[in-house]
């Protein structure tokens, strides 16, 4: 017994011996392998259109510290021509190309574009751009699935069918594996966001009934966009609310109708505000898997920004707010964006401004089996411009992959890269010093306004890393930090091997003596030559058979035949102990024999003179480089 244990452990060393002899060997004939090149990050070309709106101005303020994005292209209509400073002086320090009209626009320098453009207009102009490019569109023009809808609510056929048949719905936190494959991400609107975010979970939990749901929302004046409109003057606006698209605005149900603020200016202006299965019921729907059919008024404040959807449920039988509560946020607890509130916390609309953060919380109905969830989001950030970053960081995090496959760019930027989900837009204007220039939120930010108190994220603790940076001496900063890290991982690794291949070779003494042991313990000690050198002599035919079948592997970089042979036989020694009494006092032997033949054959290779960059091709033999060499 206790020599079949020693005979074991002995074996487990020569496996373990041999292989990390082979990453040695392997390590000299290929060392290129494991230098890790430090590359600089690229960035990617971004192009906003629709710069000089609300939302395309939120986009740059949020890219102002991104760091894998770069705007290389504006566009605008009547601003064309115009500096991003003189029509948003808090964007004054960036650094950025003059607004374009989009006829005029040069798209070949940008990778990915954010779409911030009316309805209607979006369609002709996605329509038109090149088919390389990822796109996240902040209209309505691809939010609805069925083509003839669109035309039932806009009286005009859909300019751009194709497109919508690939255009994917970009409700983050719902929709996250479609969007990450897509190319066209029709980003939700910011009443659909509130009030979708708390809603599909709990529809496809079944803890709400999907009948009697009621929707009362409330938005800040930006959510009409910068355009001037009577309906938006202060006069109209201020010391007041009312109540819009009663019964029929173009997000909750289906009439055919106009924004209520145009309706004074000439009909020919007027804006088409229903979408005949509007987004919420779409994806209400979807979530149930039945027609769901909400009641849904939106109503205008007098707040630049800002947006609550109060909403009235009837909880499924059995159901507590409890149980809402609970499963929200299991639901969103990973999630860096949608946070459910302490218990009777109350969102306010105050803490989200500037932020892409959604509160939520539920409160229980004074009527039995009812319960009220309250959503707050920024309108132009989490309802527009936030949403849409996220979302373009997932579009390209593939891209982020192939963007350096060569280099090990991927390892190395692309944990940087998913921080930037969450830490670029958790960035509290005001409060944390970001890359220089500062850009602060354009409509009365105040400072402590716009982020969750509370809250002191990973984003947080990376930012003050990085502003540390930004302050550190000129010398810190050039001092090659990656090279650095790069020997040092390199040492680590050499050592780790030296300590290994020293080891190896009591271990395979070790080996040695426990599997002769046990052939002496059997009286079989004289038969040990035999499957040995049998052994020794397979190793040559199978290392002359794999030379024959590819002319390659005679220059390859790594001899992976050889590498073939050493598993091979690794495995066959490892189930020693159990192979029949014959096969115990042979097979180890045999594979022994093959293994040290295998081991000299690495050891020559090691050895053999390397080619010359001049002298690099003949990977394949033909008959005229033989005359040549002849
Ligand atoms: N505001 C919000 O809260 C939300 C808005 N959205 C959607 O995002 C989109 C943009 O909204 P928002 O930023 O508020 O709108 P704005 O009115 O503030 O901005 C519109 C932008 O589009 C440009 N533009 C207008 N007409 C044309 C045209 N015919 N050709 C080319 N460019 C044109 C404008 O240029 P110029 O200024 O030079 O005329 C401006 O840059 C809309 O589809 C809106 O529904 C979605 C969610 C929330
Ligand atoms: C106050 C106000 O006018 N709000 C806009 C909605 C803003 C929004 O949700 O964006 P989308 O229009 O892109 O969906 C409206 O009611 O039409």
């Amino acid at each position: 017994m206790s020599l079949i244990g020693i005979w074991y452990i002995g074996e487990l060393g020569l496996g373990l011996g041999l292989g990390l002899g082979f990453v040695q060997i392997f390590n000299l004939i290929v060392p290129q392998n494991l230098e890790i090149k430090a590359q600089k990050s690229e960035k990617f070309r971004i192009g906003v259109l629709g710069a000089s709106g609300y939302t395309g101005s939120e986009i740059i303020r949020l890219i102002a510290s991104h760091p894998n994005y770069q705007i290389t292209l504006m566009t605008a209509d009547r601003k064309a021509g115009l500096s991003i400073g003189s029509v948003f002086p808090h964007l004054v320090r960036q650094d950025l190309p003059d607004m374009v009209a989009v006829k005029d626009a040069d798209f070949s320098p940008v990778d990915a574009v954010f779409c911030c453009l009316p309805h209607g207009t979006t369609q002709e102009i996605i329509k038109g751009l090149p088919s390389s490019l990822k796109i996240v569109d902040l209209s309505a023009d691809f939010r609805l699935q069925d083509v003839a809808e669109y035309e039932e609510w806009y009286g005009q056929p859909h300019r751009a069918q194709e497109l919508q048949k690939e255009a994917v719905y970009g409700l983050t936190e719902i929709c996250r594996p479609e969007i990450q494959n897509a190319r066209l991400v029709a980003n939700p609107g910011c009443y659909p966001t509130s009030i979708q975010l708390p809603l599909i979970p709990l529809i496809k939990a079944n803890l709400i009934e999907v009948k009697n749901i009621i929707i009362d929302s409330k938005s800040g004046v930006s959510g009409a966009g910068r355009g001037a409109k009577e309906a938006n003057l202060y006069t109209e606006i201020a010391e007041g609310i009312h109540s819009y698209g009663v019964t029929r605005h173009r997000h909750g149900k289906s009439q055919a109708c106009f924004r209520h603020h145009s309706q004074t200016m000439k009909r020919s202006n007027l804006f088409p505000i229903g979408d005949f299965q509007c987004q919420i019921e779409q994806g209400l729907s979807e979530a149930a898997k039945s027609k769901v059919t909400v009641s849904f008024t939106p109503h205008l404040m007098p707040m630049s920004r800002g947006m609550q959807s109060t909403i009235y449920v009837e909880m499924a039988p059995g159901a507590s707010t409890e149980d809402l509560y609970q499963h929200l946020r299991h639901f969103y607890e990973k999630e860096e964006f949608v946070v459910l509130l302490g218990k009777n916390e109350v969102p306010h609309t105050r803490h989200v401004r500037g932020s892409n953060y959604c509160l939520i919380n539920v409160f229980p109905d004074r009527i039995p089996g009812r319960a009220i969830i309250i959503s707050v989001i920024d309108n132009l950030v989490k309802g527009a411009s936030g949403q849409a970053l996220q979302n373009l960081n997932l579009m390209m995090e593939k891209m982020a992959l192939n963007f350096n496959a060569s280099a090990v760019y991927s390892l190395q930027n692309l944990p940087s890269f998913r921080r930037t989900q969450s830490c670029i837009l958790s960035w509290k204007p005001n409060q944390l010093c970001q890359n220089t220039p500062r850009v602060f939120c354009s409509m009365n930010m105040a400072a402590d306004q716009s982020g969750d108190s509370r809250k002191l994220s990973i984003g947080d603790v990376v930012e003050k890393a990085r502003r540390l940076w930004d302050s550190s001496p000129q010398p810190v900063k050039s001092f090659p930090w990656n090279k650095t890290l790069d020997n040092f991982i390199q040492l680590v690794v050499d050592l780790v091997l030296a300590v290994f291949k020293y080891l190896s070779i009591p271990l395979f003494t070790v080996t040695s003596i426990s599997e002769m042991s046990y052939c002496a313990h059997e009286r079989k000690l004289y038969l040990i030559p035999l499957p040995f050198l049998v052994g020794v002599a397979v190793a040559g035919v199978l290392k002359d058979a794999a030379l024959g079948s590819s002319p390659y592997l005679e220059h390859a970089e790594v001899p992976w035949h050889l590498i073939a042979v050493v598993i091979f036989f690794t495995l066959l020694k490892f189930p020693g102990p159990y192979y029949p009494y014959w096969g115990r006092i042979f097979i180890p032997h045999f594979a022994n024999g093959a293994l040290l033949r295998t081991l000299w054959f690495m050891f020559l290779w090691s050895r053999r003179p390397r080619r010359t960059s001049e002298n690099n091709q003949p990977a394949l033999m033909t008959d005229n480089h033989k005359t040549d060499e002849a």
